[in-house]
């Protein structure tokens, strides 16, 4: 059986990742038509090449279904329990790196902190007899985070994209979401709170601890960590 490799299948992550494997003698290659999810690896045998979204790499991984993978540290902690557990960071890879942030509307002049938050989410309940709605994708690394720092006078509402949006739309009063140049935010009037960092994501290299047993397999996932200096 080859070892099976995971990137992911578009943009910017994608490019990078091609490059940074080519740095290191590993041509990664998408072949067949632009729109074919289809790979080539040269440098080493054996090895396949699997183009799948980056949100579905930690799944995979997890279920031993790819031996390696590249997608985002925040994507690795936000998918998998006990992520430690069940894939190795190996390496981070210096690029796609996004801060998981909470931000409010910039008018909020009283709000800066997240004891400002549990303030005003305490207030908002009595006003409004719902729940402050924080829109997010990062459900688990939100909870964990908000937990941790004593805030629970909220809601989260799930928005898988454009985030920042959800606050104009008045589907939400708060968003926890990645940023990276800070563009977006300040776009849509929003401002990160001061003690709001969750987060720092980089795209990263990671291993299946999810071994098959199968010796070939292994001897070829530790050639390649060697050629890509891993090791
Ligand atoms: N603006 C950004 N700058 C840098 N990194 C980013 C940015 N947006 C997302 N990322 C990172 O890229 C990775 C993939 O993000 P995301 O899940 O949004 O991918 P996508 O391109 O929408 O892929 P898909 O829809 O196929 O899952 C994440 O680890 C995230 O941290
Ligand atoms: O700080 P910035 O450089 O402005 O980048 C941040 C934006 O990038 C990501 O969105 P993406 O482009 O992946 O689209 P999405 O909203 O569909 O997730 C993220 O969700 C932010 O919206």
């Amino acid at each position: 059986m080859s070892v099976k490799l995971g990137v992911p299948s578009k943009g910017r992550l994608m490019e990078k990742t091609f490059e940074w494997f080519g740095e290191r003698g590993i041509t990664l290659s998408r072949t067949g038509s632009d729109r074919e999810y289809a790979g080539a690896v040269e440098g080493i045998g054996n090895v396949e090449l699997v183009l799948l979204s980056a949100g579905e790499i930690p799944r995979e991984l997890a279920a031993g279904r790819i031996h390696l993978g590249v997608t985002g540290t925040d994507l690795i902690r936000e998918k998998l329990g006990q992520w430690e557990q069940q894939v190795e960071e190996l390496a981070e890879l210096g690029f796609g790196h996004a801060d998981l942030i909470i931000a409010v509307p910039a008018c909020w002049v009283d709000v800066d902190t997240l004891d400002d938050l549990d303030a005003v989410a305490a207030a908002f309940r009595a006003k409004h007899g719902f729940r402050l709605r924080i829109a997010t994708k990062y459900h688990r690394l939100v909870r964990e985070f908000l937990r941790d720092q004593g805030v629970a006078d909220y809601q989260l509402v799930d928005s898988q994209g454009a985030t920042e949006g959800t606050v104009k739309n008045e589907t939400a009063e708060a968003v926890a979401d990645i940023t990276s140049t800070g563009d977006t935010l300040r776009a849509n009037h929003l401002k990160i709170l001061s003690d709001g960092l969750m987060l720092k994501s980089q795209a990263t290299l990671f291993r299946s601890r999810r071994t098959t047993g199968d010796e070939s397999e292994r001897r070829t996932v530790k050639e390649l960590c060697r050629l890509l200096r891993v090791d």
